[in-house]
């Protein structure tokens, strides 16, 4: 439990003002959560202040609050209603982000200290790679915890996450519990808003991994230069004795291993060097890992680097390059990528070849990015035989980078045959100015419509495929829920397939048995007319 000489040591205060002789209780970055004695920090944020909640905090029974000003009324010392023993005690700091998560880490007894931590930051892939280096260390018999955008796993427990990269002081709660079940290895996505919030500040990596950078969240970071810098902490933050594993195929590799300390781990597909693909096909690749032969069930171009990302995160965390590759083979990836989506009512082993030959193949793909969409769209493009039709349906967040919606919509241009523009999450906006926005991307006239309501969109899309048509549902992902007009209802892309496919079935079913029921009569008439 810590005190307020050990709270002090860590904060290095500018200045303190009044006193608490007690002990703390928790660490709150929200002033609505504050209890009796609790330690309440006051973070500049985007939509307010928590120094505007000082007050709140301090109502609701705060006994120490720390903060970069101390307000006025509260900064002469005698605090008239509360005996000087019994708080608050002021603590101001220069910046309270900064200090923030080593806090909350202090707080939760520094469980980062007791788990081989890896971090996974850049635009796409976190989710694959930190799945992928998950599955292989549970695999391999470790006692594994994992943290990012589709759930959060504390041993036998999974939770779904609200935020890919939590805020430092639920990161330190979830590091204790996975402390607290044995857990050896942490695997976390780091987002680049938990980067520039610094939620992931008082923790040492072992491992940090950057997958690749493209646009995204512009609306958020300045500008391209300051997504990079917000990419960079990740790799400023590492000692000399972490692992740094980084994709140097990427344009911006170089500057985000700028002045890094950590010992430098690159790969990379291009000029078929070290690493190289041996082979692909719709069921996954064989790839050469600088002579390990690694077989994966994912397909892809973009796949392989995530794949081989994942081996060499292993590979430094300690493990040996044969039982890796070895279970890399098993390894599945992450939930609403690249899936195939199953008919409705169907379980696995109702599924042979023969009935997902005789239906239209569907995919759920969570590309929310341009770089995302062209990938797997050229994913699917190269895999796909002569003939084949490619349809994607797909739509743009609301109050999100704007910028990407008219890319995404030349990109469809580009690579799909049909095209379906219609809702993603468009939250506070309105559905028809996004689709509006994404539509400027787009030059051809025909082959493409546009149905805001996204269960028709993707119902229609599947009913009038035939089997050879491959539909691409991108976006969503493993998402299960819609955000329209700021409320959010159960969705789920793959459930909403699921079910069209059925229906896709049962309609040719039918259609079948009634041509049977013709013939028959036709046979009966000739039969009779014969006699
Ligand atoms: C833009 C953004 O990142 N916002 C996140 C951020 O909020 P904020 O710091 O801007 O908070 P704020 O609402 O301005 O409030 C400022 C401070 O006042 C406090 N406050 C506020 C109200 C009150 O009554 N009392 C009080 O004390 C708040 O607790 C906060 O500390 O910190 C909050 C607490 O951790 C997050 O919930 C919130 O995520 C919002 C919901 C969000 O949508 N974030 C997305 C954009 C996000 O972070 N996404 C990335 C992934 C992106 C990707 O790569 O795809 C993620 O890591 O998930
Ligand atoms: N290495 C990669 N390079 C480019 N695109 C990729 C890569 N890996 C995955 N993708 C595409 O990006 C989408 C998102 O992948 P993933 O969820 O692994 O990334 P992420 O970085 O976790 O995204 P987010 O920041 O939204 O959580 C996938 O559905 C796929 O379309
Ligand atoms: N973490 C990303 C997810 C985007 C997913 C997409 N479905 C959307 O809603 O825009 C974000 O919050 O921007
Ligand atoms: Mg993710």
């Amino acid at each position: 439990m810590m005190n307020i000489a050990d709270l002090l040591h860590i904060i290095h205060p500018l200045q303190t003002n009044g006193h608490f002789d007690g002990k703390p209780g928790k660490l709150v970055l929200d002033s609505r959560h504050v209890k009796k004695d609790d330690v309440f920090i006051a973070l500049r944020g985007t939509r307010s202040d928590g120094h505007h909640f000082i007050s709140e905090a301090i109502r609701r029974g705060a006994a120490v609050i720390i903060a970069e000003h101390i307000p006025d009324e509260h900064s002469k010392t005698p605090h008239h209603d509360t005996d000087a023993e019994n708080g608050p005690l002021y603590i101001q700091v220069a910046d309270t982000r900064h200090i923030a998560g080593e806090l909350a880490q202090a707080f939760a007894g520094y469980p980062a200290r007791r788990l081989k931590m890896t971090g996974i930051t850049g635009t796409n892939g976190k989710t694959t790679v930190s799945t992928l280096v998950y599955q292989v260390l549970q695999t391999l018999g470790y006692n594994t915890g994992l943290l990012g955008t589709v759930e959060t796993r504390i041993g036998d427990r999974v939770m779904e996450s609200h935020l890919t990269t939590p805020d430092p002081v639920s990161l330190a709660g979830t590091l204790k519990k996975m402390v607290s079940k044995d857990t050896a290895f942490a695997v976390m996505e780091v987002s680049s808003h938990a980067l520039e919030q610094q939620r992931v500040g008082g923790i040492r990596f072992d491992v940090g991994a950057f997958t690749n950078l493209s646009r995204d969240h512009l609306d958020y970071h300045r500008d391209m230069d300051a997504y990079v810098e917000a990419k960079q902490r990740l790799f400023l933050s590492l000692d000399s004795d972490a692992i740094a594993v980084i994709n140097r195929d990427d344009p911006s590799a170089h500057k985000v291993i700028e002045e890094c300390q950590a010992r430098i781990w690159d790969f990379g597909f291009e000029n078929n060097k070290d690493f190289r693909i041996l082979d692909e096909s719709p069921e996954g690749m064989v790839l050469d890992l600088d002579g390990t032969i690694v077989s994966t069930p994912l397909a892809g171009r973009y796949n392989a680097y995530n794949v081989a990302q994942a081996y060499l995160i292993c590979l430094a965390l300690g493990c040996t390059k044969g039982s890796v590759a070895s279970a890399l083979g098993e390894a599945r990836g992450a939930a609403g990528r690249l899936e195939r989506v199953k008919p409705e009512g169907y379980d696995d082993d109702d599924l042979t070849p023969a009935v997902l030959e005789s239906a239209p193949s569907v995919f759920v793909d969570y590309a929310h990015t341009p770089d995302a969409l062209e990938n797997v769209l050229q994913a699917l493009t190269a895999v796909r035989t002569e003939g084949v039709t490619l349809h994607v349906v797909f739509g743009c967040g609301g109050d999100r980078d704007t910028t990407k919606r008219p890319e995404m919509g030349q990109i469809a241009d580009q690579y799909a045959d049909v095209i379906t523009l219609t809702s993603d999450n468009p939250r506070t906006e309105d559905p028809d100015a996004i689709i509006r926005d994404i539509r400027q991307g787009i030059v051809r006239g025909d082959r493409l419509y546009i149905q805001p309501d996204r269960r028709k969109a993707i119902r229609s899309a599947v009913l009038d495929a035939d089997t050879s048509t491959v539909v691409l549902v991108a976006g969503k992902g493993h998402e299960t829920y819609q955000e329209v007009h700021g409320r959010r209802r159960k969705f789920d892309d793959r459930k909403v397939a699921g079910k069209a496919i059925a229906e896709w079935i049962e309609r040719r079913d039918s259609k079948k048995r009634r041509q049977k029921q013709r013939n028959g009569r036709n046979d009966n008439e000739s039969k009779k007319e014969v006699r």
